[in-house]
């Protein structure tokens, strides 16, 4: 094993997709890190380029910051070799969902007993989950089947730390990222 990770591959090294708050962001630094290899978060893409997500639902509504993400996603995926964090609805817009195809998609997700202590953390950077768990389970269960249908493994954040779940995807990566729905 070479410390380059798929240096023949055109592509994304993984791309994180799941529920809001179930670690995409925290775990997918972690397992760049494991890879040495580039991180991009969308979220983040996305403030640097247009400001905060919470104005832009408040200022240009929903279909503009859809437009900005679809834009950022494509950029993101762009990149050889990268690890990409997805913001929680990327994948409901159908370009970025046929983007997605045949990428080595990670599904997070986490239970709803898991998710409160973290909406409480930062639920005002979450407009579309600011009235709470019900809200974020609605969202979740509309979701779940998209989220299912594009990825290629599947890891559950609820109980295990964020440096052991990373670790384990940098050695899926490693693997050649298997087909392995079996969430852990
Ligand atoms: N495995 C874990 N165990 C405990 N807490 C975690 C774990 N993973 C993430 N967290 C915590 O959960 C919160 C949400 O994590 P993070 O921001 O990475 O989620 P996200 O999936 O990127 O959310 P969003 O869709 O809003 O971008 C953070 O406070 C983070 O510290
Ligand atoms: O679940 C969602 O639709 C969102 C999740 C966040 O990552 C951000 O992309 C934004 O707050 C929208
Ligand atoms: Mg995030």
């Amino acid at each position: 094993m070479t410390d380059t990770v798929h240096p023949d591959a055109a592509g994304p090294a993984a791309v994180l997709i799941g529920p809001p708050a179930a670690g995409k962001t925290r775990i997918g630094k972690r397992v760049a890190r494991a890879l040495d290899a580039e991180f991009l978060d969308t979220d983040r893409m996305i403030v640097e380029r247009h400001g905060p997500i919470p104005d832009i639902f408040a200022n240009e509504g929903e279909a503009t910051f859809r437009a900005y993400e679809r834009d950022a996603v494509a950029d993101a995926l762009a990149i050889d070799g990268a690890v990409v964090a997805l913001g929680g609805g990327a994948v409901m817009t159908p370009e970025t969902a046929k983007r997605l195809t045949g990428m080595p998609v990670v599904l997070l997700t986490l239970s709803a007993e898991a998710v409160a202590a973290r909406l409480e953390k930062s639920a005002s950077t979450r407009p579309l989950v600011a009235g709470g768990l019900a809200q974020w389970e609605a969202l979740v269960e509309r979701r779940m089947p998209t989220y299912e249908r594009l990825a290629r493994a599947s890891w559950d954040t609820s109980t295990f730390p964020a440096d052991r779940i990373a670790l384990d995807i940098a050695d899926w990566v490693r693997a050649g990222a298997p087909e392995r729905k079996d969430a852990s």
